[in-house]
């Protein structure tokens, strides 16, 4: 490893560090050694407990303060604890953190149960999607992700049982947080006596407080005169987690994933005990590394016995989510192969060594075209700084990039791009609408959309009928798919199985969709796992080939074997089978009545045409390799190879996503009538493609 990697130049972490310099996490001045110390200690270590008095003053006489401190520093775990103690969550009211991530929310609220010595779900809670272990009379610490929040304000709008809200994670700018923020502005003119906290790693602290500076008069609900002050305070905890030695490769890599792997067992040989943790980009990826290591362990090389290798991406049930935080035998190395969903927030406590691939799945999304993709993209060094973080939790680590130092000081992006301006806003302008915010243009955000993708999802809405003429939430189906909480091209296509009597079918469609792949992915062996999809392919699309495979896998008593045996990846199926109870009781709340359609597919086609239309492509005449153009725009596109329609290429599809590589591909494709998109939205085609569907 020693001539492969090159070691990062220290310097002191600075908290306004523009210049991108190299950061070798140390100590902060109170963590001393580690080993065995008590939770009340560990408590006491952390920088963010010197600022316990400070925090709690600042809290009290302003409206919002922002904290910004170091990963590790004991923002998430800490204020929430200091507020309840100070009286904040006294008189039944609650204190709220949000995050970013579910996973996060799950384990910073096991934390803070333990280290107040309480049992979770009771004085410390937490609620994320289709899951909620709060009590409604002793909970006071609740952690919850900012979807789940914005969630509660549909049923109440001013979230009056809070008394502070923390906003975590601040700097992920994801687009429910900077919805969330938007709108607590707004709750807080009505409600002076909340509280905000807004804390991040590296947010621009400036430009926030800026957002939230207002001169505007707060009118109190009850009148009251505890008007604390309106420009918001700004703290910075200094002081970090433990140290973090940075080393960089000195070449580039052209395989990220085999150089994660030969970077794990060189680890594994060479170094200390210790936990590894590998950032990959999905579950692709993941699939495929953790198939190489474990291919490295059987094949008993003695290097690579000790090793027990894991995946971690948000596709795996809980229980497979889980392992990642169980203890293994003594003796044996665990290594986590995870996509971002472990890079804000998480203590993996085992964990010395990070090894950060540079990359991650974004989400890009282009107005004009109004296609949006998945792309795996570089991250920011405020990712990088994030990831490494990771290593020095409980104590000293390593961090092994796999791109050059110079690339990091040079090229990488300070921070990411926020997610409002780049993705799809249709989920987001649904949500605004829910909740009576009419005027989307006029909304007070902190980093403002592109007026094109705000048009572009009110058009869409529009189309799918969920909007009205005055750009209201139609009754009921517009209030119907706001309460479903999937992307609403989803959730339509689940209410129009209501009508057409096959809501079972689509119900489990809608909970494959949701994750990202059901296929084991294994590197050389592509004409295996075709051949093994030919087993459930059905002449339709991928939509029905896997209501075959879902079928199969609950004959076989939802076998592990029968999975393998099939290249069906048993983990993503038992997260259907997870997310697909969870979308039935949801959809029985709104009025679904379960019915099967039985062996009738014309129906379940139909119905994900009343989702996803616009998604309709058209085989070009003439195409001798296979390219279609999509009837909303004219784009070219291929079927991915994934897909049991590639080679066969029907005149008509629908896709549900696109993912784009040499070229744009779409992935989960149906064959379809082109009679039935003037059937699913006449007003879309009729005005809109008037000639691009035959009559
Ligand atoms: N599950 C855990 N097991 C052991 N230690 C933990 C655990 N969770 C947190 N800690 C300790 O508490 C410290 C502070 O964690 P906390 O999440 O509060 O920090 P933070 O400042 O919010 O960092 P981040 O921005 O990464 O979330 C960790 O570095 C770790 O030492």
């Amino acid at each position: 490893m020693a001539q492969f990697w090159k070691p990062g130049t220290e310097r002191p972490p600075l908290l306004d560090d523009d210049d991108g310099g190299i950061l070798l996490y140390s100590a902060s001045s109170s963590s001393s050694g580690y080993g065995y110390v008590s939770i009340e200690k560990q408590r006491q270590r952390l920088p963010v407990f010197k600022y316990r008095t400070a925090i709690l003053y600042l809290v009290e006489t302003h409206a919002t303060t922002i904290v910004v401190g170091e990963t590790g520093s004991g923002k998430t775990t800490q204020i929430p604890q200091f507020l309840k103690e100070a009286g904040w969550a006294d008189g039944g009211r609650v204190i709220a953190c949000t995050q970013p991530r579910r996973l996060a929310v799950q384990a910073v609220a096991s934390r803070v149960a333990e280290e107040m010595g309480v049992k979770l779900g009771e004085e410390v809670g937490y609620t994320i999607r289709f899951e909620d272990l709060t009590d409604r009379d002793s909970t006071r610490i609740k952690f919850l992700t900012d979807g789940v929040l914005l969630r509660e304000m549909m049923e109440d709008p001013l979230l009056t049982k809070y008394s502070v809200i923390m906003v975590d994670e601040a700097h992920e700018r994801s687009i429910s947080t900077d919805v969330l923020l938007g709108l607590l502005k707004k709750i807080q003119r009505r409600r002076p006596e909340l509280r905000l906290i807004i804390s991040s790693a590296t947010i621009e602290a400036k430009s926030m407080a800026a957002f939230f500076h207002t001169s505007k008069k707060r009118r109190g609900l009850k009148g009251e005169d505890c008007v604390p002050k309106t420009e918001p305070a700004i703290l910075s905890v200094e002081g970090r987690g433990f140290n973090v030695q940075i080393f960089y490769i000195e070449e580039p890599v052209s395989d990220y994933i085999q150089a994660a792997v030969s970077t794990v067992m060189s680890i594994h040989d060479q170094e200390p005990m210790g936990d590894i943790l590998v950032f990959l980009t999905g579950q692709d990826d993941i699939d495929a590394a953790v198939r190489l290591l474990t291919e490295e362990a059987q094949n008993n090389r003695k290097s690579s016995s000790g090793l027990v290798v894991l995946p971690l991406y948000s596709g795996l049930s809980r229980a497979d989510q889980d392992l990642v935080f169980s203890p293994i035998p003594r003796g044996k190395r665990k290594v986590v192969i995870s996509t971002n969903i472990a890079e804000t927030s998480l203590t993996l406590e085992g964990v010395s060594y990070v090894v950060d691939s540079g990359f991650s799945k974004q989400r890009f999304y282009n107005p004009i075209s109004n296609i949006e993709n998945l792309v795996v993209a570089p991250i920011s060094k405020a990712s990088a700084r994030q990831r490494a973080g990771r290593a020095g939790r409980v104590r000293p680590g390593k961090c092994y990039r796999l791109y050059s130092e110079e690339y990091f000081v040079k090229e990488m992006s300070a921070e990411g791009i926020p997610e409002m301006q780049r993705s799809n806003l249709v989920s987001c302008v649904i949500q605004l609408k829910a909740l009576g915010i009419d005027n989307i243009l006029g909304f007070d955000w902190p980093a403002s959309p592109s007026p094109e993708a705000m048009i572009r999802a009110l058009e869409v809405l529009y189309s799918l009928g969920v909007l009205d003429d005055d750009a209201k939430l139609t009754s009921p189906a517009g209030f119907q798919v706001a309460e479903i909480p999937l992307d609403p091209m989803v959730s339509k296509m689940i209410l129009a199985s209501n009508q057409l009597g096959c809501s079972e079918e689509i119900i489990t469609i809608a909970a494959i969709l949701s994750i990202q792949s059901i296929w084991i992915s294994v590197r050389g062996q592509q004409k295996d796992l075709d051949e093994a999809k030919l087993r459930f392919a059905a002449a339709e699309g991928d939509h029905v080939t896997f209501l075959n495979v879902y079928k199969g896998f609950l004959r076989s008593g939802k076998s592990p074997k029968w999975c393998n045996k099939n290249f069906v990846n048993y983990q993503a199926m038992r997260k259907v089978v997870e997310i697909r109870e969870q979308l039935k009781r949801i959809a029985q709340r709104i009025g679904i009545v379960l019915k099967s359609c039985e062996s009738d597919m014309q129906v379940v086609r139909k119905a994900v045409t009343a989702g996803f239309f616009a998604n309709a492509c058209n085989l070009e005449a003439f195409s001798h390799n296979g390219m279609y153009k999509t009837i909303r725009s004219s784009q070219e596109v291929y079927i991915h190879p994934s897909s049991v329609l590639f080679r066969v290429n029907p005149k008509w599809v629908i896709y549900n996503s696109l993912v784009s590589t040499d070229r744009q591909y779409m992935r989960n494709v149906i064959s379809i009538d082109p009679s039935w998109l003037i059937e699913a939205a006449p007003h879309y085609y009729q005005h809109h493609h008037p000639n691009s569907i035959p009559h």
